[in-house]
Formats: structure tokens, C-alpha cells, sequence
């Protein structure tokens, strides 16, 4: 600490009797000495009476928690996919920094509205107009269009598969076509089975079809969950297709907001948390006959909690079917979950995939990614096109086994963004570069621009598209035959530091690298090119995502339970409990919320 001389510590008392005394005479404090005895003798004295309410299922179950780390859900913390997902990517920064650049630049020069833009007369631009605010100022949600009235067109094929099979003749080549005798039997026998295949053998779309075509819509419908949004309604829109009838008549979708179903449909595709609503306002969920938990290895949240009720209902209902399609992974751990229920495999795949490892670790995933596309798109494969002739993904003959695209996969909705404006750049620097049509795809995106990756290009532009793992479980895009992974996704973890959940990049795990290579080999044989090494795929990478369950705030899902009826949480059944410590944490602040419960 600086020591003040005798003389600066006069002057310093000097200022201050002054400041006080300019405060006492403008009224702003009217005493400086504070009274320290607050015994007074005349106040009224208040009575607070503190209820400590505990709900029955915390009784004596409360702790304090002294884990202030999030959970990292990551094999190895040190490895080096882990340290680069922390870091980012170096591309995405630079955009980032020029867009702020440009973006304060603009404000500078923005002199509408400043006192000299008003003494030079310059007019402030009238807001844009928000087509979908009416003229009281209200939002009109449903002007909207909706992901059905998108995709109202037949899709036109674009694969050699799709153009020369029937529709009849494409189910058929399905592998799970070669084994539905056997699958049914097994249906007909047991109420709960898991079912196993690879990606593409058909589990989505021929599961629902099969069990209409067994009689199970005789006495209700037949339910299929996915973890996401586009999944359910481009997979409603193919199984209607494939049953000749309009989408949202025998064959509809329901995500939240969009309910495309009448009372005529038996196939029904939605999201889990659609039937985790359901199962809200009918705890036995009798309008189903059979419900399907596809892509059940996502373990999602909601795909957790439906497991614990569902298990209850097939033990309350005799008449339900369960069927939870699986990766080969996890298939065991969710047969003993249901109690020892039958595991059935379907065998082989619909198309080879080639997978392809980086020699070296990628250092800036989204460079690489954008300079893995390029390659793709400007020397071609001409040993994927049947006549040989063709160069850049466009066969000059028309013989070509269709346009050949391609699909990114990336973390987040700025690393697609900049990943798209950096290959549009390269691309128009380039002298007579073949045109590529560049769509992103992501969960913020809306509908119209979403439902574009499924739209056929005019004169075979070829596609490359570019998403988030949105695009990694039961999507089919036709015509897609190269896969490039970046290797990381975004993932919610809950910081019990700030109490909150957080979107973070991680590594992805074995599991999803799987599913993102399965996408090249659904109409054609393909190829994944994974921007990481086989040892870091290997020795870095989870086998599974750690179960969203595990890893987020669970505060909203015990309120969940709570509001489905569930009395006692903590006998409820889940696959993975949540770690005891913090699910206390959730309990505790549960203290708060059970008044509203
Ligand atoms: N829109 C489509 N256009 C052309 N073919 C399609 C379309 N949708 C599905 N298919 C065909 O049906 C096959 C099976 O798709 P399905 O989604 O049922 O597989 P899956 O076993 O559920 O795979 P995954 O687990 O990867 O979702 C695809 O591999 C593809 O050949």
C-alpha cells in the first residue's frame, strides 16, 4: 500500500469534510453518523414464521453438493480430439473476427439517428417488416409454412437404386425384408423385443409397415419415436410413398408445433417428446397397439424417461407391443433392462460403405472439412460413376449412377455457417469450377430452407450439405454418397458452478461416427472420409455418449415426472441413474419447486 505523508492526508480529510458537506447541503443525505444501537423501543416488532417444507420423497435424502465440476463427457480429457474441441477451430475465429470487424465498421458509418446525421439530414431506415407480425402487432404463427406442405411433391429419385427399383422391388432389396417372417413371429410371441441391424437395413420404415401389414392397426395405431424433428417427418414422408397415400392421412408426423395426422392414420412417426406428452394426458397410452423406440442407442432424455414408463405400461397392458431398435451396442443392456427380453439381429447391410481415417490429427476441423469437399467436388471418383465418364459429379453421358453428394457433418450451427461461406469463396475463386449447391442444415434453421436438402437439384447441380448431427439417425437424402466427419457435436452438459446447462463441443463417440458413415451407403455404395485417425477413433472416442440423463440439469425432467404422476422418484426405473450427488443437487433445488408441485 502507498504511504501518504502527513500533508497529503490533511488534504485528503479537507476533500472529504468538503464532499460531505456538499452532500448534507443538496439534501442527498441528511445524517453522516450512523446510529449503531437499533434497539428501539417503540417499533413494532414483526413475527416471521419460516415453514421448512420437505416433500415426502426427499425425507432425509438431503445433501449438499461439493462437485462444482461439470460432467465431461469425454474418454480422455488430454487427448488430443478432446483439447481441439475445447479450443475450436482457427477459421471459424477469423470469420468471426471479420464479421465483428464489419460489423462495427457499418455502425460507425451508421449516422441515421446520431444528432449529426440529424443536422445532415440523414434519414433512419424503417425497420424490415416481419412478414409474420399482423397489423395489431400480433405473431401469426401458423403463416409458417409447414415441413409438410414442403415436401408436398413426390420425391423425385435421384439415385440409380431409386430411378430403376420399384418401390416394391426397393423395400424388397431392404436385409430386414429377408428375415420379417422370423421378426413377426418373434413380435407375435413376446410384447417387448429389441431389434438390431445395421444402419439402413430398414428398421425406420419397414418396421411400421410390417406390423400394419400383421394386423396390428386393427386395434390401434402403431407409434414410432425418434430423437429428432426432420428424422419423423422425412421418414413419415418416404413410409407414406412407400404406402401410396397422402403424408398425414394413413401415414403422419407429429413434432411440437406441427401435428400432421388426421383422425384416418395408423402409421404414426413423432418425436419422443411427443409421446412422453401423451403419455401426460393417457398414462396407458391406449390409442397404440404397437410403439416403436427407434434410434433408442441416442439415449436421449426424453428416450430415458419414456423407457421407465414404458416398461410400467407393457406390464400394465397385455395387448401393447414394445419394439426398441438399437445399434449392435447397447442392444444387451436394454433387453435386461426390460427383463431378459429376445434380441433379434437382422443381418447385413444395404450398401458397402469405404471408411476413410485422416494419416494425421486435424488441427482445424473446419478447414479440413471445407478442403475435403473441395477435393471431392473438383477430381470427382470416376470409379463411383457405372459409365467412367464422368468428372466433377455430373456425367456428362447422363449414364452417371446419379449426382454423387455430398454431407458434412459438423458441430454447430457457426461452424456450418462458415464452413458454407468458406467453400462458396474458394469456389468463386476458382476459374470454371463445376456448380455445387451448398445447403446447411441445422435444428434453428427454418422449414422451407430445411426441407431443401431433400429437394432434387435443377440440371444435377451437385448437393453438399452441410449438418449438425440432426442429420446423423434414420435420414436418408438421396443421391448421397460421400460422408465427411468432422468428428466433434455439440452436446448439453449441466455446470453445477453456475447451476445451468451448456452447449459445448466434444468429441463424438464410436456410436455416432457409426451412424454418420452409414448415411453414404443408403441408395449406393459410398464413402466416409473421418477427419481424425483410426488410433485417435480408437483410443479416443466413448463407444457411447454418455447419456443426456447423466450429464444435464434434471430439475425439469423430476418436475416432469412429478407431473406424469410418478410418487416416488427415486424408485423410478431408469437404464442409467442419474449420479447420485447431483441428482441430490436436483432434489434439493427441488425444495424450492415443490410448492409449484
Ligand atoms: N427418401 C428415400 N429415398 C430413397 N430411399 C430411401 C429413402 N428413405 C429410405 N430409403 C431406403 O430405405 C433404406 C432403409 O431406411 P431406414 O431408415 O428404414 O433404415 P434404418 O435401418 O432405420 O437405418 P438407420 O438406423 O440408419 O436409420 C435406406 O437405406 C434406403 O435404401
Amino acid at each position: 500500500m502507498k504511504r501518504l505523508t502527513e500533508r497529503q492526508r490533511e488534504k485528503n480529510r479537507d476533500v472529504q469534510k468538503w464532499e460531505t458537506n456538499r452532500m448534507l447541503t443538496s439534501g442527498v443525505v441528511t445524517q453522516t453518523e450512523y446510529d449503531e444501537d437499533f434497539e428501539e423501543v417503540n417499533e413494532a416488532k414483526v413475527h416471521l414464521l419460516v415453514h421448512n417444507i420437505i416433500p415426502p420423497f426427499l425425507d432425509g435424502r438431503i445433501l449438499f453438493t461439493k462437485q462444482f465440476e461439470p460432467v465431461i463427457p469425454v474418454k480422455d480429457a488430454t487427448s488430443d480430439m478432446a483439447v481441439i474441441s475445447k479450443k475450436g477451430s482457427h477459421l471459424v475465429r477469423t470469420f468471426r473476427e471479420q464479421k465483428e470487424r464489419k460489423k462495427a465498421q457499418s455502425k460507425h458509418w451508421e449516422l441515421a439517428g446520431t444528432n449529426i446525421g440529424n443536422i445532415m439530414g440523414v434519414e433512419k431506415k424503417k425497420d424490415e417488416e416481419d412478414s409474420a407480425v399482423n397489423e395489431d402487432g400480433d405473431v401469426d404463427y401458423k403463416k409458417d409454412k409447414k415441413f409438410a406442405d414442403l415436401l408436398s411433391d413426390k420425391n423425385t429419385a435421384v439415385s440409380e437404386f431409386a430411378r430403376k427399383k420399384t418401390m416394391q422391388q426397393q423395400r424388397q432389396f431392404l436385409p430386414i425384408f429377408a428375415v420379417k417372417e422370423q421378426l413377426l413371429s418373434v413380435i407375435r410371441d413376446n410384447n417387448v423385443i429389441i431389434v438390431v441391424g445395421e444402419t439402413g437395413s430398414g428398421k425406420t420404415t419397414q418396421l411400421t409397415q410390417y406390423l400394419h401389414e400383421d394386423g396390428y392397426t386393427n386395434y390401434g395405431m402403431i407409434g414410432c419415436t425418434q430423437p429428432r424433428r426432420v428424422a419423423a417427418m422425412s421418414v413419415a414422408k418416404r413410409v407414406s410413398e412407400e404406402m401410396n397415400s397422402e403424408l398425414g392421412e394413413k401415414v403422419g408426423y407429429a413434432i411440437r408445433f406441427e401435428d400432421c395426422t388426421t383422425e384416418n392414420t395408423i402409421v404414426k412417426y413423432m418425436t419422443d417428446g411427443i409421446l412422453l406428452r401423451e403419455s401426460l394426458r393417457e398414462s396407458d397410452l391406449d390409442n397404440y397397439s404397437a410403439v416403436i423406440m427407434d434410434e433408442a442407442h441416442e439415449r436421449s432424455l426424453n428416450t430415458d424417461v419414456l423407457f421407465g414408463l414404458l416398461r410400467d405400461v407393457v406390464a400394465r397392458r397385455q395387448d401393447l407391443k414394445l419394439i426398441v431398435t438399437s445399434a449392435t451396442m447397447n442392444a444387451d443392456k436394454f433387453a435386461e433392462f426390460f427383463g431378459n427380453v429376445p434380441v433379434f439381429r437382422i443381418p447385413g447391410r444395404t450398401f458397402p460403405v469405404d471408411v476413410m481415417f485422416s494419416k494425421n490429427p486435424v488441427e482445424d476441423y473446419v478447414d479440413a472439412a471445407v478442403k475435403q469437399a473441395m477435393q471431392i467436388h473438383l477430381q470427382g471418383n470416376p470409379g463411383m460413376c457405372s459409365a467412367g465418364m464422368c468428372s466433377a459429379g455430373m456425367c456428362s453421358a447422363g449414364m452417371c449412377s446419379g449426382t454423387r453428394d455430398i454431407l458434412i457433418f459438423m458441430p454447430g450451427q457457426e461452424d456450418i455457417e462458415v464452413t458454407c461461406e468458406s467453400m462458396g469463396e474458394r469456389l468463386a475463386s476458382l476459374e470454371e469450377a463445376p456448380p455445387l449447391s451448398i445447403l446447411p442444415i441445422y435444428s434453428q434453421l427454418p422449414s422451407d430452407l430445411q426441407a431443401k436438402i431433400f429437394q432434387k437439384n435443377k440440371d444435377g447441380v451437385r448437393k453438399c450439405v452441410v449438418a449438425t448431427n440432426i442429420a446423423e439417425t434414420s435420414l436418408t437424402v438421396d443421391g448421397i454418397i460421400y460422408v465427411v466427419d468432422a468428428g466433434y457435436c455439440k452436446l448439453k452438459v449441466f455446470n453445477p458452478k453456475i447451476g445451468m446447462d451448456s452447449l459445448q463441443v466434444f468429441p463424438i463417440s464410436q456410436a455416432n461416427a457409426n451412424q454418420r458413415s452409414g448415411r453414404a451407403g443408403r441408395t449406393g455404395p459410398g464413402q466416409a472420409f473421418r477427419l481424425y485417425t483410426e488410433r485417435a477413433y480408437k483410443n479416443e472416442l466413448l463407444l457411447n455418449t454418455v447419456p443426456e440423463i447423466q450429464r444435464t440439469n434434471l430439475a425439469n425432467v423430476v418436475l416432469l415426472l412429478k407431473s406424469l404422476g410418478v410418487q416416488d422418484l427415486l424408485q423410478f426405473h431408469f437404464m442409467d441413474a442419474p449420479p447420485q450427488v447431483r441428482s441430490v443437487v436436483v432434489f434439493y433445488k427441488l425444495l424450492c419447486a415443490a410448492l409449484c408441485i
